[in-house]
């Protein structure tokens, strides 16, 4: 379970202070699918940076699987917890100059701190890019590459992955492959699954939708 409890994030510079959170009190058990929309500048991003662990400089409280995160953790401990979380972005962030395979073969370094082949042909598999593990990037369609994406996410066996408009750069066809892909892993693997969207579609997908405003919780609906 995920507990964000009066969670505020403001950006300030030398001549700037952005309120992008504003109390944000959220529960997501495992296993849930949630969409995450709202406006441009509503705070999508800084909200799941702060779920993803990419960001620790915010007030409030944040229980990770019952366990309170505190900002000074160590570099050891973070890498620790992000393990657990996979990451999918909507410009799919592939290495071009490796293959499928090479790709996936990093994030198993990365996260698991050692090259697990097994994991690797998994997770490939999974996605069903098995075949296409010597391809480059670059060879791949905008849908076969956000596959490969899931597979890199997967490599490491996340309890909760969160993308971050995954379907942005698809076609209309690919979009629903990889909301079928996605759906299947929540179904099979019991993830939690956070996907944020300005695709109401693609929203309505998820067991829940939040919508953000100007840094708060606008509305909560289970669908
Ligand atoms: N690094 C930053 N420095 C200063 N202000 C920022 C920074 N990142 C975001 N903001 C501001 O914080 C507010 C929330 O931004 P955020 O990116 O979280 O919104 P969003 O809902 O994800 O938007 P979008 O849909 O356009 O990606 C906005 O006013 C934005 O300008």
């Amino acid at each position: 379970m995920i507990q964000l409890k009066e969670v505020f994030k403001t950006y300030t510079g030398r001549n700037y202070k952005v309120n992008a959170l504003n109390g944000i009190d959220i529960t997501i058990p495992n296993a849930q699918y949630v969409s995450l929309v709202g406006k441009s500048g509503s705070g999508k991003s800084s909200l799941i940076k702060i779920i993803g662990l990419l960001d620790f400089d915010y007030r409030g409280e944040y229980i990770f699987q019952e366990k309170r995160l505190e900002q000074h953790f160590n570099d050891q401990i973070i890498s620790n917890y992000r393990k657990r979380i996979g990451y999918v972005f909507q410009d799919f962030q592939l290495i071009d100059r490796y293959t499928v395979q090479k790709n996936i073969e990093i994030a198993s370094v990365i996260k698991l701190g050692k090259l697990d082949t097994v994991a690797v042909e998994n997770s490939l598999r999974k996605v069903g890019m098995l075949e296409k593990k010597d391809s480059y990037p670059d060879e791949l369609s905008g849908g076969q590459k956000q596959r490969v994406a899931i597979a890199r996410a997967m490599v490491s066996n996340p309890e909760i992955i969160i993308a971050d408009e995954p379907t942005g750069a698809v076609d209309e066809a690919n979009t629903k492959g990889i909301l079928k892909l996605l759906e299947e892993i929540h179904d099979t693997f019991n993830t939690t699954i956070i996907i944020v969207t300005h695709d109401k579609d693609v929203a309505l997908s998820a067991q829940r939708i939040i919508e953000l405003r100007d840094g708060r919780v606008k509305s909560d609906i289970f669908c």
